[in-house]
């Protein structure tokens, strides 16, 4: 259930009067999302999404704001936040900072196929493009100094034969970073929950709070880790060949790039075991349960390992 915070129809209709948005015909919860607080909002001008951030502070907000709003503005299908009668993104409500964005049409897929692992790659070839104009930095809260933190927290509550395999990941990684490959805005977290496909098209990218300034392949890998996966936790060469021949129909893939495939497809995969590992057994506190099994990337990782020649273009 993701309304943590409630907002009755008097409150947003009472919000509503400092934009120029028209007045509301209907609010309703968002059950999907674990992070925030989401409501649709319709008003006579439109169909919208109100979210309350339940942890990001008004500090980290202005660069995922600006980001969407640059990339809507290159034509991205992400939300695009509406601005204020002050011209602000950022609001307050509830006690909570909130912003109001355009409503992406679609539904997220479990089993793509490969058509559609297609049109994700092309999309993300396309959103990279985009970035590249984006003048805000971001580190990735996620990068290496987290890696090597989070591993030495969650390390005691692993089977001796699991600590030895992160521990030396960590390592690897630590010691052959991504090196010498094009950099940009990555949307760092775009999992088939994140992405509604209206058909074989992309309706829209969505929950970019994740996003960050970082190697643009590591972004392709951590897509590629999630959109074309089997059950066995192997790649689908027919559609990891899609996504990324579609990728770089958008971005052209580099040499470099080509050589750093396959680690970087290992560290995608062990920062998402890293985190829901954190997840599972550090969680902080008023995070409420939820399902994602780190076993499953600690497999994909396995693989990884075990298959030094992924499929490439
Ligand atoms: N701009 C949008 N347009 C259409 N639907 C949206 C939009 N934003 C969110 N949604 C819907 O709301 C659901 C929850 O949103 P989201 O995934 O961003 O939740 P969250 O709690 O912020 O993040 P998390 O995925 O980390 O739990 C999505 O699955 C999607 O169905
Ligand atoms: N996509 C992440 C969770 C949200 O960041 C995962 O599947 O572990």
């Amino acid at each position: 259930m993701a309304v943590f915070t409630r907002v009755s129809e008097a409150d947003i209709a009472a919000w509503l009067a400092n934009y120029s948005l028209g007045t509301l015909l209907e609010l309703q919860g968002i059950p999907a999302g674990i992070e925030n607080t989401n409501y649709f909002v319709t008003t006579t001008n439109g169909r919208f999404v109100l979210t309350l951030f339940e942890k990001l502070t008004a500090d980290d907000l202005p660069f995922f704001l600006n980001l969407m709003a640059h990339l809507a503005r290159h034509g991205i299908p992400c939300p695009c936040p509406v601005a204020d009668k002050q011209n602000r993104f950022l609001g307050e409500l509830n006690g909570k900072p909130a912003c109001i964005v355009s409503r992406l049409s679609g539904k997220s897929v479990t089993q793509p196929t490969t058509a559609q692992c297609a049109a994700v790659g092309a999309m993300l070839g396309q959103m990279h493009s985009a970035g590249q104009s984006f003048g805000e930095q971001m580190l990735n809260p996620r990068g290496s100094a987290w890696r090597a933190e989070a591993a030495q927290q969650v390390r005691r509550f692993l089977p001796p034969q699991d600590a030895v395999l992160l521990a030396g990941e960590v390592e690897f990684h630590a010691t052959h970073p991504l090196a010498g490959i094009p950099r940009g805005v990555i949307h760092a977290d775009l999992f088939r929950d994140n992405v509604l496909m209206e058909g074989e098209r992309v309706g829209g990218l969505i929950d970019f709070y994740f996003a960050c300034t970082g190697k643009l392949l590591y972004d392709v890998a951590i897509t590629v880790n999630d959109w074309c996966m089997t059950p066995e936790g192997k790649l689908d060469a027919g559609h990891t060949r899609a996504l990324l021949n579609a990728y770089h129909a958008a971005r052209p893939l580099t040499a470099a790039e080509a050589d750093l495939w396959p680690i970087a497809l290992r560290v995608a995969a062990l920062r998402f075991w890293i985190s829901r590992l954190y997840d599972l057994h550090l969680p902080r506190e008023g995070d409420i349960v939820h399902a994602h099994n780190p076993d499953q990337f600690k497999r994909i990782l396995q693989n990884h390992i075990a298959s030094p020649n992924p499929p490439w273009l």
